[in-house]
């Protein structure tokens, strides 16, 4: 895998493990809390299931951005896809070449785009940097967008996903935008399954999340908001399926346990293809940045803290244990059973 090649420009790659990493966020997330934070771009992930319209999405905050005085950056970590319309300022395939991935690795198109993660992933810190020097150069950034696989939990389930999303929170203001494809999430049960998926990434990442429903040039999402703020809306629409079996009552169970979840999240209804709510989408997005200082970032520090007592308890127990070796060296007391003068007296041994 090469250096990582930014707005044209090759970066050497420096190696770096997680652990260096980790040390590099920890700073950066302690400076955020300081106050810095909010002066740092929010940086958007972009999740959501294949033709949801994440890219078009990405294209359209684009030329929206491109008309105003803000100042975006974009990464793409889809490896598979042959056109970023959005024009990415850090690129995966610049990096990765997920079809030799494939070929060395003996591995399907899944498999692929999970091992070219995987590399991306070991040197992520370098793409921080990146992002780092851009967010404090004159021009400054407002928002970062990152685009992901369209095969959704090979970006949410997998080790390097969580290490990505991690690596972002820890440096900058991070949400999520799920994106849903509004058209097709109208019958009670598909909108179940799409909350269901977009509950357990919330609770996986603990990021303030962002629902993007949209195709609403297709179909007007009002029918959603309805379901998410009012719990009998949603009844009276499981009724209107006559659905008496298993699913019918698993789906009304849900909906009274996601009321909770609902309420938690941010929603707004967007056209990517005709630019309607985006204006909302940034208002929602500038309010998720203020939720991950107020609400993430002290949960991220104890964490953090947490992590580093603990390194702390064991380096001192790993002190201790040395400290009593040497005591036991200097103290004429022979460390090894059955030698001359042995401490542990070998006639009683058996
Ligand atoms: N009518 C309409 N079509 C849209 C909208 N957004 C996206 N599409 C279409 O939906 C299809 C999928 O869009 P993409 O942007 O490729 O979706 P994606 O989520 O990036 O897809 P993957 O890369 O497979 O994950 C394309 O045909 C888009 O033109 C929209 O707001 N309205």
């Amino acid at each position: 895998m090469s250096g990582f090649a930014a707005e044209g420009g090759e970066v050497e790659a420096t190696g770096g493990d997680e652990a260096d990493h980790a040390g590099v966020a920890g700073e950066a997330a302690a400076a955020a809390g300081e106050g810095a934070a909010r002066r740092k771009p929010v940086v958007c992930i972009v999740l959501g299931m294949a033709g949801s319209g994440k890219t078009t999405l990405l294209q359209r905050i684009n030329l929206q951005m491109n008309s105003s005085d803000k100042q975006g950056y974009y990464i793409n970590l889809d490896p598979a896809v042959t056109q970023v319309p959005f024009g990415a300022n850090i690129d995966i395939r610049d990096t990765v070449n997920y079809k030799e991935v494939m070929a060395q690795y003996g591995l399907g198109p899944n498999g692929g785009i999970m091992t070219s993660l995987n590399l991306f992933a070991t040197r992520f810190d370098q793409v921080i940097g990146l992002m780092e020097a851009r967010s404090d150069s004159a021009e400054g950034l407002d928002y970062v967008f990152v685009d992901t696989p369209g095969q959704i939990e090979v970006f949410t389930w997998s080790a390097s996903g969580q290490i990505i999303t991690e690596s972002l929170a820890s440096a900058f203001p991070t949400c999520l935008i799920y994106v849903i494809d509004t058209p097709r999430t109208t019958s009670p049960t598909t909108f179940m399954s799409n909350m269901l998926y977009a509950c357990s990434i919330l609770y996986r990442t603990r990021l303030p999340m962002v629902l993007a429903f949209n195709k609403s040039d297709v179909t007007s999402p009002d029918f959603a908001a309805e379901w998410m703020s009012d719990f009998e809306k949603f009844q009276e629409a499981l009724d209107e399926t006559a659905d008496e079996s298993y699913m019918g009552s698993l789906n009304r169970s849900l909906s009274l346990v996601l009321d909770e979840f609902y309420s938690t999240l941010k929603h707004v209804g967007v056209s990517a293809a005709t630019g309607e709510g985006i204006d909302q989408l940034f208002q929602s997005l500038d309010a998720a940045g203020d939720e991950f200082i107020r609400d993430y970032l002290p949960d991220l520090q104890a964490r953090m803290a947490a992590v580093a007592a603990r390194t702390q308890a064991a380096k001192e127990r790993e002190m201790t244990k040395l400290m009593a070796d040497v005591a036991v060296t200097r103290g004429d007391k022979p460390l090894r059973e059955g030698g001359e003068g042995d401490a542990m007296d070998s006639s009683n041994s058996g």
